[in-house]
């Protein structure tokens, strides 16, 4: 029964209490609210919505070019499709602390269980890439002080993510990237999304200098290797996100089915790897409509 009953309340609360038992749990990226279904049926613990993946989708580059309106629209139809926790990316917040107020209180009303804040300048980058620049200390801390300040449900979670470690090689890079955290954390951030760090020790070295759950981007073609979520369990990490995962798949397929009908005229050779008609429809589950019924639909609750 995927039809979604779980409130935004009732996610909020699981998520936290899942954290607070330690649980480490996956959370893959729902590239539209169909996809968000899949990753429920398959038993994750949470859809991840990457601000990579709505840009990429409306064809832009990721650099805050997406506004508050559409990340949150957006952010809601995925949410409110799944009984599973939705934490969102909020790039830099969009502006300054004021607007990260309101951008927090307007991803609640969205739904999501939670969303993080990064320390970039605007215009913001991908965080696996080089040259990127970040704010100091005390704007950082500002941003999460007026996100904590603003949100309204106090299971809300609110992440600060730091982006120092891609703008600063060797050990100089992670030292940083410590210290960043713990000034986040005093700020009140509930979790820290340390982006880039090169190796599971780094991670490792991330959770044992805060006392709030770590998430680790397993991001492909990044500067990061791709660890198993084993792995990062016993560095200590709580949250893993594989925030494009689902699109460069699903992107991968369509790619050479769109070959295989130019090719051979046909698409008949790939049909064996699609989803079928029927698993479509079990996943469109909506107030027990059932698509093969001959009868005229009427709602029976
Ligand atoms: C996590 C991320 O911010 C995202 O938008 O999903 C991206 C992912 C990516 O571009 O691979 C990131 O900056 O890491």
């Amino acid at each position: 029964m995927l039809y979604s009953h779980a409130t935004p309340s009732d996610k909020r609360a699981t998520l936290r209490a899942r954290l607070a038992a330690g649980e480490l749990l996956q959370l893959p990226g729902a590239f539209n609210p169909l996809s968000a279904r899949l990753i429920e049926d398959k038993g994750f613990d949470g859809v991840y919505i990457s601000g990579a993946v709505i840009s990429a989708d409306l064809g832009l580059p990721d650099i805050g070019l997406t506004t508050l309106t559409e990340v949150a629209t957006r952010s809601g139809q995925i949410a409110r499709m799944t009984n599973l926790p939705a934490l969102v990316d909020a790039d830099t917040g969009f502006g300054e602390p004021m607007n990260v107020a309101r951008t927090i209180q307007t991803l609640e009303d969205a739904g999501v269980a939670g969303c993080h804040i990064e320390d970039q300048v605007n215009p913001k980058r991908c965080g696996h890439l080089d040259g990127k620049a970040t704010v100091d200390l005390e704007t950082a801390t500002q941003r999460i002080r007026a996100a904590v300040d603003a949100r309204r449900d106090p299971n809300f979670l609110v992440m600060a993510r730091t982006d120092v470690r891609a703008s600063l090689d060797g050990p100089a890079g992670l030292a940083t990237a410590i210290d960043r955290a713990k000034a986040l954390v005093d700020a009140g951030a509930d979790a820290i999304f340390p982006e880039a760090m090169r190796d599971l020790a780094e991670f490792e070295a991330v959770a044992a200098a805060v006392d709030v759950p770590v998430l680790a981007n397993m991001t492909e073609f990044g500067k990061s290797e791709l660890f198993t979520r084993d792995q990062l369990a016993a560095a200590g990490v709580q949250i893993v996100i594989y925030p494009v995962t689902l699109l460069r798949s699903a992107m991968g397929a369509a790619e050479r089915t769109l070959d295989m009908i130019r090719e051979t005229g046909t698409q008949d050779g790939v049909v064996g790897e699609m989803q079928t008609r029927a698993r479509l429809y079990e996943l469109v589950d909506y107030a027990g409509y059932n698509h093969f019924d001959t009868e005229i639909f009427t709602y029976r609750p």
